[in-house]
């Protein structure tokens, strides 16, 4: 045994502890799951390294969780006989946040109790909930194949700092002993224990024994015994037929696996026998991981084969936008050796991946075809923005996949993305040939942009889309059921300009050419082109991208994204009913015609979200111009 060593805790453990000490109070007794879960993990590591090294099992047939506790000591202590941690590992695992995205989240962290607390329920607390009920916290440790002298004893009180000392550890794997705050003596309570496991760890795959209890006639009282006893049911889950499985054992399973204090949005079980043979539990969430925009994130998947635990995360099991499905797939034909390299290339793998993918979205299709929508609205607001990602990226299921998005759109002018594309093509109207959009930086922007008049006018709907996704998603889906998704921002709206064409008269169109040849010859320098517009009915001017160009506000999204982005002309279009441009018609002085131009163009520009190069110089043109009228 050598001398204590005394380390800090990093600032954000400490920062982490706290907040969790106070947000999970009254959920003070899932640090028995998340114990548990751990436990579970360290045991199935050791099956899977031990299936080619024996000797890491070092002569114990049987992997099983023990759970104790002592009423004079006022101590729980849970135990497993797994993989254990080396001194350096205890070190880099408990006491540091080595995973970026608990460094996320706690960055994401607001301050605010309330809305902290529901994020840190989507967030795998694990071992520092120990400190939830505890006010010291000891963990004996030994990793499986090293010496009996090498074991670890890490302890702290869960303030600052912790100590660490090399201690004999004969059995191999883990202990943790919580010393229990005052007001936590419910904990010591064979029954409550129980309990808890039953709620939270029933289907763990692995045996969790407790000490039996028998009733003493002289005290009383139940005393604990010396003999241990299984109180879960140690079964995987998803190997039970599922008429024996109700809701609550597939919403206590999901927590456990995923670490999610809320309830998962549905679940699909499937088992599968014939040239392969698998079984796959697979989990919607109700509510997105605070990191699901990061690429780094751990969860998804967990991989088994015969029931015994390879890999967590297998991403090679769900692409990439399918990355907030949490379950397990459990296949008797891969290797138990089976790596990732090989999980890459594999054609077992593949097709369960096919068959997973071709699930979830029938699945969602289902939800999306229900009378009652708010199972899907729910998922919508949550993943939306992560399906459109899957257009683009699985080519094989595009189809299906447009079937399942949801727009805003000029139907009722909300923010919620409630409108499928089916639904606007059975509204269409006669004669209508595309589905027209808009992409904008926000709802509001897209909903107030003149670009709509001429379509609200007509009654023709119009989709808004305003997700930073969009722009990328409208240059992947070109086309629904046949229909062309078309912008309305684009040069080539030629549908309605030959409509607007037959109606004028030869002079008019004489007068017309008249006035676009002297407004494209003052501002040649800041236009491509300027044209007399159908688009518009109240504005006097708007600015569409030439026919090839990138639109606008995909040029100012690759700016942000500090992309060297070409200058690109606008066209500009006049609306010649409107009185800025008929009395911009009636000047002949080209100075004038010059400012007013650069005017109109400025204001066309300004409502479609753009930065203007001088704005002074925009500020001074209004100002002559209200000059003259005031
Ligand atoms: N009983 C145990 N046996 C072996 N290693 C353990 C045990 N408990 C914890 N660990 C190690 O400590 C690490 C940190 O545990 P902690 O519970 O804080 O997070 P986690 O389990 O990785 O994350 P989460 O709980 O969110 O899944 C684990 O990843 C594991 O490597």
């Amino acid at each position: 045994m050598s001398a204590a060593e005394t380390h800090a805790f990093q600032t954000e453990v400490n920062q982490l502890l706290k907040l969790m000490i106070h947000a999970l109070y009254s959920n003070k007794e899932i640090f028995l799951r998340e114990l548990v879960s751990n436990a579970s993990d360290a045991l199935d590591k050791l099956r899977f390294q031990a299936v080619s090294d024996d000797s890491l099992n070092e002569g114990e047939d049987e992997l099983a969780i023990s759970i104790d506790f002592d009423k004079s000591a006022r101590t729980v202590t849970i135990s497993d006989n797994g993989i254990g941690m080396t001194r350096d590992e205890v070190i880099a695992n408990i006491g540091t946040i080595a995973n970026s995205g608990t460094k996320k989240f706690l960055e994401s962290l607001t301050g605010d109790q309330a809305k902290d607390s529901n994020l840190i329920g989507q967030f795998g607390v694990g071992f520092y909930s120990s400190f939830i009920v505890a006010d010291e916290v000891a963990l004996e440790t030994r990793k499986a194949g090293t010496d009996a002298a090498e074991g670890t004893r890490w302890v702290s009180k869960g303030e600052g700092e912790y100590t660490l000392e090399t201690v004999e550890k004969a059995a191999k794997g883990t202990s943790i002993t919580l010393h229990l705050k005052e007001d936590m003596d419910e904990f010591l309570d064979n029954f409550r224990l129980k309990n808890i496991i039953t709620t939270y760890s029933d289907h763990i795959n692995f045996p969790i024994q407790m000490k039996k209890t028998e009733w003493d006639e002289e005290a009383k009282e139940e005393k604990v015994t010396d003999d241990w006893e299984k109180v879960n049911k140690a079964t995987a889950l998803w190997t039970q037929p599922k008429s024996e499985l109700s809701d609550e054992d597939y919403t206590n399973f999901y927590q456990t696996i995923s670490h999610d204090f809320n309830e998962p949005l549905t679940h699909i079980h499937n088992k599968v026998e014939g040239t392969l043979e698998y079984t796959s539990l697979l989990y919607i969430p109700k509510q997105a991981p605070f990191d699901l925009y990061d690429r780094e994130r751990r969860y998804g998947l967990k991989l088994y084969v015969k029931r015994v635990f390879i890999m967590d995360d297998a991403e090679h099991l769900m692409p990439t936008y399918l990355r907030f499905v949490r379950g397990v797939i459990d296949s008797a034909d891969l290797p138990l050796n089976v790596s990732r390299e090989i999980l890459q290339s594999n054609k077992v793998v593949d097709k369960i991946r096919a068959a997973s993918v071709k699930r979830v979205l029938d699945q969602l299709g289902k939800m999306a075809k229900a009378e009652e929508q708010d199972d899907y609205n729910t998922f919508w607001d949550q993943f939306g923005q992560v399906m459109k990602e899957g257009v683009v990226e699985d080519f094989a299921n595009k189809d299906k996949i447009a079937a399942l998005l949801r727009f805003a759109s000029t139907q009722d002018d909300k923010a919620e993305q409630r409108i499928s594309l089916q639904e606007y093509i059975d509204r269409m109207q006669e004669g209508q040939e595309a589905i027209y959009f808009i992409v904008a930086d926000t709802h509001a922007a897209a909903k107030g942009s003149p670009h709509l008049e001429m379509f609200r006018k007509k009654g023709i709907e119009v989709l808004l889309l305003s997700d930073r996704i969009d722009e990328w998603l409208v240059s992947h889906l070109h086309e629904f059921e046949g229909k062309q998704l078309k912008s309305i921002t684009s040069a080539d709206l030629k549908e309605f300009e030959d409509e607007a064409e037959a109606e004028l008269s030869e002079e008019d169109k004489k007068a017309r050419e008249a006035l676009t040849e002297k407004v494209k010859k003052a501002i040649e320098e800041n236009v491509s082109d300027v044209k007399i517009t159908h688009r518009l009915t109240d504005s006097p001017a708007c600015v569409v991208n030439a026919e090839g160009d990138m639109s606008a506000h995909m040029a100012r999204m690759m700016e942000q994204l500090g992309q060297s982005v070409p200058k690109q002309k606008p066209v500009l279009e006049l609306n010649p009913d409107h009185i800025l441009v008929k009395k911009l018609d009636a000047m002949d002085d080209e100075g004038k015609v010059k400012e007013w131009s650069l005017f109109l163009l400025e204001q066309a520009q300004l409502a479609e979200g753009d930065q203007l190069e001088e704005p002074a110089a925009f500020i001074k043109r209004m100002n002559t111009l209200l000059a003259e009228v005031v």
